[in-house]
């Protein structure tokens, strides 16, 4: 993989928090998002808690009746929304359970799981990045189950993201697990941010791809697109 990580070991002192202030799962790599060294002193009921006032406090600016029947529940919707689904991939007790079961049927080509729909959302605007994540790997020895890939790519989708970090942090996870360079991760997805407001381009799409160790090849660049588009 072609791009530049900073890879550090626990304790290392970085930026003036050590790692084990914040856990091994938001190392300050290029490839974290980044969080605060606290993130996770708050209890999930007490962020909601929070969330819920605050959200409040954003409606009541707006104008909006917040003794309205239909408004009154919202802040306490969204924060549990926050909380519990579209941003809980914040929270590394979510982090899908990966057991590795040995390659038995010598399976030695790639593997591909494609068109894995995601929803994530953009970490710039705070509204939806819909899209498609296809992901390949060739074993090492080890193989995961289909349904693992999957929840790989929606734990890190169920963040505020960029796309470009969103496909690196599947590529790293899955080669971490897998114990292979032989990873390829392609993305595909459209931006609200950029269709429903914006300059409103409601056509284009975004595409980022994560090829490592043998996907890193115009052969199979090619032999992989070709499974994808079929
Ligand atoms: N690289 C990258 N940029 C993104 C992603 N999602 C949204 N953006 C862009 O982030 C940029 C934020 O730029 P700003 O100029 O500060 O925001 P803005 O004024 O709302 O920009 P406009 O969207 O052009 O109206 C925009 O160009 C977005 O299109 C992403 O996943 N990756
Ligand atoms: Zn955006």
């Amino acid at each position: 993989m072609k791009t530049e990580t900073i890879s550090q070991k626990n304790g290392h002192q970085l930026n003036g928090f050590t790692t084990e202030d914040i856990g091994d799962d938001h190392l300050f790599t290029s490839l974290e998002t980044p969080m605060k060294p606290n993130a996770f002193e708050m209890s999930n009921d007490e962020k909601k808690q929070r969330i819920s006032i605050l959200f409040s406090e954003i409606m009541d600016v707006l104008g909006l009746d917040l003794t309205d029947d239909s408004l009154k529940g919202t802040p306490d919707r969204v924060a549990k929304m926050y909380i519990e689904e579209i941003f809980s991939g914040l929270d590394p007790e979510n982090k899908p359970k990966v057991a590795l079961f040995d390659n038995k049927y010598q399976y030695n080509q790639m593997l591909v799981e494609k068109d894995i729909t995601f929803y994530s959302n953009c970490e710039h605007h705070f509204v939806p990045i819909i899209g498609k994540a296809h992901v390949a790997y060739k074993s090492s020895g080890k193989v995961i189950g289909l349904s693992k890939l999957n929840r790989i790519v929606q734990y890190y989708a169920k963040r505020p993201q960029v796309q470009e970090r969103l496909t690196q942090q599947i590529g790293n996870e899955l080669k971490n697990i897998l114990e292979t360079e032989d990873v390829a991760v392609i993305i595909d997805a459209k931006h609200l941010c950029v269709s429903s407001r914006g300059v409103k381009d409601d056509t284009s799409a975004t595409v980022t791809t994560y090829y490592g160790g043998v996907f890193n090849s115009p052969e199979k660049i090619a032999e992989l697109q070709n499974y994808i588009n079929n």
